[in-house]
């Protein structure tokens, strides 16, 4: 089942994945069927445990609710200390691909390997100050790459262009990885991160702020189309 949402994921690209974190926590089921209509192909949901990032989320009672409402692949981006303590109750909970963060864990290429074994696609993200060489000894073991473009912890943080040149990077020397961007993507910051060649677009602010969700995406997919297949992006 998630190997099959992976595949969905993958061929969703490129796409922009809304991120449910400051949307209606109080009205959930409306507002995912308000992204479904708007053509939404995957959700990406924001998990933080108030230690490896200082804010506080939510966890699997909300991934599992909102499984129960949609059958679109839920992307968990795990911004938590120890992401293989909850790895198999998010998975129990309806997750499709689980993404931690390298500067959590001190063996990445392990903290992959645990999570593939769950069955589900797995991401490794880093954040804005961190090398693309700390990512090196796990790149065999990931589907997917996420490229932070704040510091991860809040929505509606500003982009950092340090984000384009890592991607533009890992496009070069990993045709085929799967890489999404996350933080600060808008009408203007969305067209250069395809050219540089993303496939996913994590949007917060950017959709949950505008009074019609279909026409926020839509724009947002009219400039990725308008960038191009940048230097050689996934699909
Ligand atoms: O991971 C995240 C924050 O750490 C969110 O996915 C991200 O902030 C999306 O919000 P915005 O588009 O407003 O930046
Ligand atoms: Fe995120």
């Amino acid at each position: 089942m998630s190997r099959a949402k992976l595949d969905a994921i993958r061929d969703a690209a490129p796409s922009v994945l809304p991120s449910l974190l400051i949307c209606d926590f109080g009205d959930l089921r409306t507002e995912v069927a308000r992204l479904a209509e708007a053509g939404t192909k995957v959700l990406h949901l924001d998990v933080m445990d108030g230690h490896f990032v200082p804010n506080l989320s939510y966890g699997m009672p909300i991934v599992e609710g909102l499984r129960r409402h949609t059958d679109l692949p839920l992307d968990v981006h795990l911004m938590i200390s120890d992401p293989l303590k909850y790895a198999r109750p998010m998975v129990e909970a309806g997750a499709d691909m689980l993404t931690f963060h390298v500067e959590a864990v001190e063996d990445a290429a392990h903290t992959a390997r645990e999570l593939k074994q769950l069955g589900v696609g797995v991401g490794v993200a880093l954040n804005p100050d961190t090398p693309l060489t700390e990512l090196e000894p796990c790149l065999d073991d990931v589907d997917m790459v996420l490229v932070m473009s704040v510091n991860a912890g809040f929505g509606g943080q500003s982009f950092n262009p340090v984000a384009l040149d890592k991607l533009k990077l890992l496009r070069q020397r990993h045709p085929d990885l799967l890489l999404e961007i996350d933080g600060g993507i808008n009408a203007e910051t969305i067209g250069p991160a395809r050219a540089a060649g993303c496939d996913l677009f994590v949007v917060g602010s950017g959709i949950f702020r505008a009074d019609d969700y279909g026409v926020a995406i839509a724009e947002l997919d009219g400039l990725i189309a308008a960038a191009g297949n940048g230097e050689g992006a996934k699909s």
